[in-house]
């Protein structure tokens, strides 16, 4: 399976890399700046799961169609922020043959309806990914905890495909902790209810669960968070299921839990937050549905605010 990677960063620069070392036949897209330190020193990767330096294939999108032409791809895995997503769609389109699938692994769900309506819903896996991971300053990829684990799935069919079992023999191949899901809505929406409540409540809170679950109301605030989200999924026809609940709820609440979302990482780094796809789009969706969701109402507000003042900042710094 030949498989293109578009972003070198934490979630693309972790699962491409250890694809790549596994000797899967895996090319990065990345920006123009970054091919040719790729090129020269390899990826980086520094994870609890074992350090190494990987050997790696690195184009850029003025290099694509040609590399794409003479040996198409046959997956795409997808792993830009959402805010990126417009421009690394024109960035990949030259790589979507007639056969090829696109398996996105971003957080939250309203990038489906820009890759189905740019590549077909047939092209269009459904995937996701739990793992702790960041662009280190030199562009190394640092892996920050242990679980690194993948979900990918048909979205149409529950019966699987070739492309998807190709994709899960390359993870097994190169250790990747995966799931070939049959069910892959409900693994979506069980992930992104979870996650939108980890990232509205960390933000909100500038803190990780150990610490907002010390204070006095921590733990019926992250509850009555993720009752929000899950209210949501409801409403949207993919109920989360009980045990999904349950693992979730104890992540939420976990006592002297380090766990923040990656969009808190982004937060205090001063960069650009997916805050509008996730929050904000849980936020609508429910509101769509009728449903009241006043904590989700607070972290989209903080998170509006966030983003306006880094806008303005960033304005005044570069006029
Ligand atoms: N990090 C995490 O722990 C987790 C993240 N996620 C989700 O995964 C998705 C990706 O996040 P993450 O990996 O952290 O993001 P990163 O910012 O670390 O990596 C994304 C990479 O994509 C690159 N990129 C964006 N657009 C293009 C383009 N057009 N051409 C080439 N390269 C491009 C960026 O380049 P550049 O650096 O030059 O901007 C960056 O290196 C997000 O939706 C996130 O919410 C999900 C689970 C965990
Ligand atoms: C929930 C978590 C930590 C899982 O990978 C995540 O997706 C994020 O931080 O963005």
């Amino acid at each position: 399976m030949r498989m293109l990677v578009l972003g070198a960063g934490g979630t693309g620069g972790y699962f491409g890399g250890r694809l790549a070392q596994a000797g899967s036949d895996v090319t990065f897209l990345v920006r123009a700046a970054r091919v040719a330190p790729l090129r020269e020193r390899g990826l980086q990767l520094r994870s609890p799961l074992g350090d190494a330096r990987i050997a790696v294939t690195a184009v850029s999108a003025a290099e694509l169609p040609a590399l794409a032409q003479a040996r198409p791809f046959d997956l795409v895995l997808l792993s830009c922020k959402a805010y990126d997503l417009d421009i690394a769609l024109d960035d990949i389109a030259p790589a979507i043959a007639a056969h090829t699938g696109v398996l996105p692994i971003l957080n939250g769900l309203r990038h489906y309806a820009a890759l189905d309506a740019r590549f077909g819903t047939e092209r269009v896996l459904g995937g996701l990914c739990f793992i702790s991971a960041m662009k280190g300053p030199d562009g190394e990829v640092l892996h920050l905890g242990r679980p690194a684990s993948i979900t990918f799935g048909e979205r149409f069919c529950d019966r699987g495909s070739d492309r998807t079992a190709a994709f899960a023999h390359a993870c097994a191949q190169a250790g990747i902790d995966h799931v070939r899901s049959p069910c892959i809505a409900q693994e979506q929406w069980a992930k992104y209810s979870f996650l939108t409540a980890l990232a509205a409540g960390t933000c909100l809170m500038r803190a990780s669960v150990g610490r907002i679950i010390a204070g006095e109301s921590g733990d019926a605030f992250m509850r009555a968070l993720y009752r929000e989200c899950l209210a949501v999924a409801t409403a949207a026809g993919e109920p989360v299921a009980e045990a999904a609940q349950q693992a979730a709820l104890a992540t939420l609440t976990q006592a002297d839990s380090p766990l923040t979302a990656s969009m808190l990482r982004d937060l205090q780094a001063g960069q650009p937050v997916e805050a509008e796809q996730i929050v904000g789009d849980m936020l609508h969706r429910g509101a769509t549905a009728g449903l009241s969701t006043p904590l989700l109402a607070a972290a989209w507000c903080h998170l509006q605010a966030y983003e306006a003042k880094r806008v303005a900042a960033a304005a005044v710094s570069s006029p």
